[in-house]
């Protein structure tokens, strides 16, 4: 599904990413971790098309995407869930919804499925997404990438500020999405037991480079949870 090999990335004269490769798989669950500052989101947003690469190769469900714009990416069919949600403040829940909908036709309508994953939304269409709590904005953004039916589904830390009983809510909807069998899922996450309980694999980042990876099963006996620890 994604491919990526011997990405490097550089802010300015600061290397940040260091050949960095990895897979996410249709039907799984790939985590990634790392402490604050090792490179998780630049990767992300390099996935995205949204800070360019200096050398190395993403292919997206067969095709070469490392040159195409992020509009590109996305209508390809990669769904990001950004650091923060960056949900729109001053837009209704409705319209954040409709906003990732944004590149296809104007007729296309919010899938309705997105309510029964998150019935909290239903109740709060008409709401401003700035008057929403915390976990309900995360709700909201995982909701309005879901919205065009992605094939890839990148989420960056969805778990930050959010309470447990959201956490766990957020959990399930990310577990049954991946066992639907149709869709890749990329996770960075600092929340450990969360990152370990939802792995199908593992990838664990240091300085911009990976310095372990296997299954999710195997985190625990090889010390992960010790190797992230803040
Ligand atoms: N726009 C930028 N310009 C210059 N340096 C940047 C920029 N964005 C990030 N960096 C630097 O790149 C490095 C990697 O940052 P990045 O945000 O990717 O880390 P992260 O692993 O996602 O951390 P966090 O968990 O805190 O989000 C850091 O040293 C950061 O200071």
């Amino acid at each position: 599904m994604l491919s990526v090999k011997n990405i490097n990335q550089y802010y300015g004269g600061s290397h940040i990413l260091r050949d960095v490769s990895l897979q996410a798989r249709q039907g799984q669950v790939t985590v990634l971790l790392g402490h604050n500052g090792v490179g998780k989101t630049t990767l992300l947003k390099s996935l995205m098309g949204l800070v360019p690469i200096k050398t190395g190769s993403i292919e997206f469900d067969g095709r070469p995407i490392q040159n195409a714009t992020p509009y590109e990416r996305a209508r390809a069919g990669i769904g990001f869930v950004p650091q923060g949600r960056e949900i729109f403040a001053r837009l209704t829940v409705e319209e954040n919804l409709r906003m990732g909908l944004a590149y296809k036709s104007g007729s296309t309508p919010i899938p309705a499925e997105l309510y029964e994953l998150f019935p909290v939304l239903r109740q709060m269409l008409g709401r401003r997404g700035g008057d929403l709590s915390g976990g309900q904005q995360q709700q909201l953004a995982i909701a309005r990438a879901l919205a065009a039916k992605p094939k890839l589904l990148i989420l960056d830390e969805p778990t930050e500020g959010i309470q447990p009983s959201i956490i766990k809510d957020i959990g399930r909807v990310i577990r049954m999405l991946a066992d639907r069998g149709d869709m890749a899922i990329l996770l960075v996450e600092q929340y450990y037991d969360f990152a370990q309980e939802l792995a199908d694999d593992y990838l664990v980042m240091e300085r911009g480079e990976f310095i372990a990876r296997g299954p999710g099963s195997e985190m625990e006996a090889r010390g992960i949870r010790q190797l992230v620890a803040i």
